[in-house]
């Protein structure tokens, strides 16, 4: 195995492998013999989503489908979190400019991430809240360690999910269960994400969650790639195709949503909470 350092500067792979990187947010292991990919998101402390690491992924997954990767896993660096979702900080009073180069970027990173020709894993080794359990749920395999949380809790926080994150969700557990999760913005542990079937294994540490994970990529690398990916993209793209044909319309519901004095004033109350902790 070796390590390519992702970075923000993407070249060709010996470019990368002789890179001295600077910002470090996604790194980027491809084994030699199989060609799997282990995309390890690392912007400590919590894996929020901000615009750097959002295009840190974007680039990543350009040059997996670039360079025809077999397979993904997608994990994090941290202890305790895979992702703590969309980093608030990029939502908290931000310039109109700004909040649309974010929303634009978290577009581009899931539409590439949904829909890849590969197969892909997320191996969710840590709480998976809002923006986080989108990227787990865009995977189309996910297994979880023990005693995590793992949801959409956009509502306890005051905000709407937006409609795509509600599909993915839908997609995955079905109407009735999404409806109630998502009115409640409910929050799961990894049993019972398991027992919905929001994620379909539990491992019991990291190296069983990473075997796991690894096992599922040779079964599906075992199938004839064209074909899979062409089940694969055709049940994605009812969903794909709502948010590609409206990315303008639902810039537009973030702008909207996100300069509302409420909304702002409940991220404040949320931002200042965390930090108390
Ligand atoms: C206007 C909107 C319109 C549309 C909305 C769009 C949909 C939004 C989607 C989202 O994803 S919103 C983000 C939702 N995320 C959360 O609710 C998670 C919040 N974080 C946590 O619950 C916890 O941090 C944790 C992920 C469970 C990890 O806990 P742990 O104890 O390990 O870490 P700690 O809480 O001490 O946090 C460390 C450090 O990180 C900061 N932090 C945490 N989450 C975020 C975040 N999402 N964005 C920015 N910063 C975050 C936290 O404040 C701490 O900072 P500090 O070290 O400076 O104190």
């Amino acid at each position: 195995m070796f390590v390519l350092r992702q970075c923000l500067t993407l070249g060709t792979k010996s470019s990368i492998r002789n890179f001295s990187a600077t910002t470090n947010l996604v790194n980027l292991t491809i084994n030699e013999d199989t060609g799997v990919a282990i995309m390890e998101l690392n912007k400590p402390p919590v894996n929020s989503l901000n615009y750097e690491l959002l295009e840190a992924m974007h680039r990543t997954l350009v040059k997996l489908e670039n360079e025809k990767c077999p397979g993904m896993i997608l994990t994090s660096s941290s202890r305790s979190t895979f992702s703590a979702g969309l980093d608030l900080l990029e939502m908290y009073k931000p310039t109109v400019d700004k909040a649309r180069r974010f929303w634009s970027m978290l577009q581009n990173t899931w539409i590439k991430l949904y829909s890849t020709p590969y197969p892909t894993v997320a191996a969710i080794n840590g709480h998976s809240p809002a923006g986080g359990c989108l990227l787990a749920m865009s995977c189309e395999h996910r297994i979880m360690v023990p005693d995590k949380m793992i949801g959409l809790n956009e509502t306890q926080l005051g905000i709407v999910a937006p409609q795509w994150f509600q599909d993915c969700m839908r997609n995955i557990i079905g109407e009735r269960q999404a409806e109630k999760a998502l009115i409640a913005g409910r929050m799961f542990t990894s049993e019972e994400a398991l027992k919905i079937g929001l994620v379909d294994e539990l491992a019991t540490d990291k190296e069983d969650l990473m075997q796991k994970a690894h096992d599922f990529l040779d079964e599906q690398m075992g199938l004839p790639p064209l074909a899979r990916s062409v089940v694969k993209v055709g049940f994605r793209k009812d969903t794909l195709s709502k948010l590609i044909n409206g990315r303008e319309a639902d810039i537009k519901m973030f702008l909207d949503n996100v300069f509302q004095p409420k909304v702002q004033e409940s991220l404040e109350n949320y931002i200042q909470m965390l930090k108390k902790k």
